[in-house]
């Protein structure tokens, strides 16, 4: 692991010490990931137009259907709905493990079960933050600011990476059985023109909000800086996440919890629309939201996790963070 931070005479072996400014010293608390230049399937990442990818054409269908039907009435019928949290308890694993029988019909880059990928994810982030070196650089770091971040990186963010997709057992019957169009796929402002930065834009002349001029124009029913807590987005796995670990009071930063509630808004953390909707705290809390994009995204592979093995790890964390059921 290579950490970049000021120079100091307190350095060990563990850590290369070179002077960076500060925003530099940012982009590097991903641990030094390396981005992978293609996906599984020999493609590039989120190459949603590439006629040679095998996936395309399902992905499509799926935009098709999703900016159909995600409108202002849909997303308050759902978050109504969705808010008793009155359909199952269960700890956070055994969620994981319901996982297993969902592939999510949205994305260009894995076709595996959905457990694979939340772990992949935590894996990829423990490989570049092992428990051990968490433990030197606390002797060894003598930059508060910075080990506050890494504290909050490892020990509190790891949690978030098997959290944020959590949400997709709507599509399991006990969970209401929501079509993947309300489940998976980015996710949107509704009440607010359609951002042409979506990914397949065209798909939302078919939306009942598209010709509707209270909800078509750059601000909608929003106004400047008025927070995305204002906002309502599209009806998916994240809000619906967001909505499970607030009211089980969870402990997790406000900072994780953006990380859940908006993970799929690509066009905000990867094409930088929608920022006259941010409030001060949503533009702090979206840097987390890069780093954990890294992960999410790039860790897509074909290699299997031995789930049974990596068990006993998660467990323990889940345990320090999370009560032991939940009401979904
Ligand atoms: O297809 C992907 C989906 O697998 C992710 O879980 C979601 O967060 C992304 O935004 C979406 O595009
Ligand atoms: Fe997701
Ligand atoms: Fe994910």
């Amino acid at each position: 692991m290579t950490i970049l931070i000021e120079q100091s005479d307190h350095f060990g072996a563990e850590v290369e010490a070179k002077t960076e400014p500060i925003n530099e010293r940012e982009l590097v608390l991903d641990g030094g990931f390396l981005i992978p230049q293609t996906n599984s399937f020999g493609h590039m990442f989120r190459a949603y137009n590439d006629a040679g990818s095998e996936r395309r054409e399902g992905v499509e269908n799926f935009y098709r259907k999703n900016h159909t039907y995600q409108s202002v009435d849909f997303v308050k019928k759902m978050r109504e709905e969705y808010a008793k949290l009155n359909r199952v308890e269960m700890s956070i694993w055994e969620c994981c493990e319901l996982l297993n029988e969902v592939v999510d019909e949205s994305d260009p880059d894995l076709d595996e079960p959905q457990i694979e990928h939340l772990l992949q994810t935590a894996e990829a982030i423990r490989r570049d933050y092992p428990d051990e070196d968490w433990l030197h650089l606390t002797g060894l770091i003598h930059d508060r600011k910075l080990l506050e971040k890494l504290h909050f990186l490892y020990h509190k963010h790891l949690p978030v990476w098997l959290n944020a997709d959590l949400g997709k057992v709507l599509n399991l019957p006990s969970f209401g059985g929501l079509p993947q169009w309300a489940v998976v796929g980015d996710t949107f402002p509704v009440g607010c023109r359609f951002d042409e930065s979506i990914v397949h834009h065209k798909y939302f002349k078919e939306n009942p909000d598209y010709n509707n001029p209270a909800y078509n124009t750059k601000y909608g029913i929003y106004s400047e800086r008025c927070g995305l807590n204002n906002v309502m987005m599209s009806w998916g796995h994240d809000d619906y996440m967001y909505l499970v670990a607030k009211e089980n009071s969870t402990t997790l930063p406000s900072a994780a919890l953006f990380i859940i509630r908006y993970h799929s808004f690509y066009a905000l953390h990867r094409e930088g629309a929608y920022k006259h909707l941010l409030n001060d705290e949503d533009v702090e809390n979206l840097k987390w939201l890069h780093i954990f994009n890294k992960y999410d995204l790039y860790s897509k592979s074909k290699v299997r996790i031995d789930v049974e093995r990596v068990k006993p790890y998660y467990l323990s964390l889940i345990e320090k963070y999370f009560p032991a059921k939940l009401k979904w």
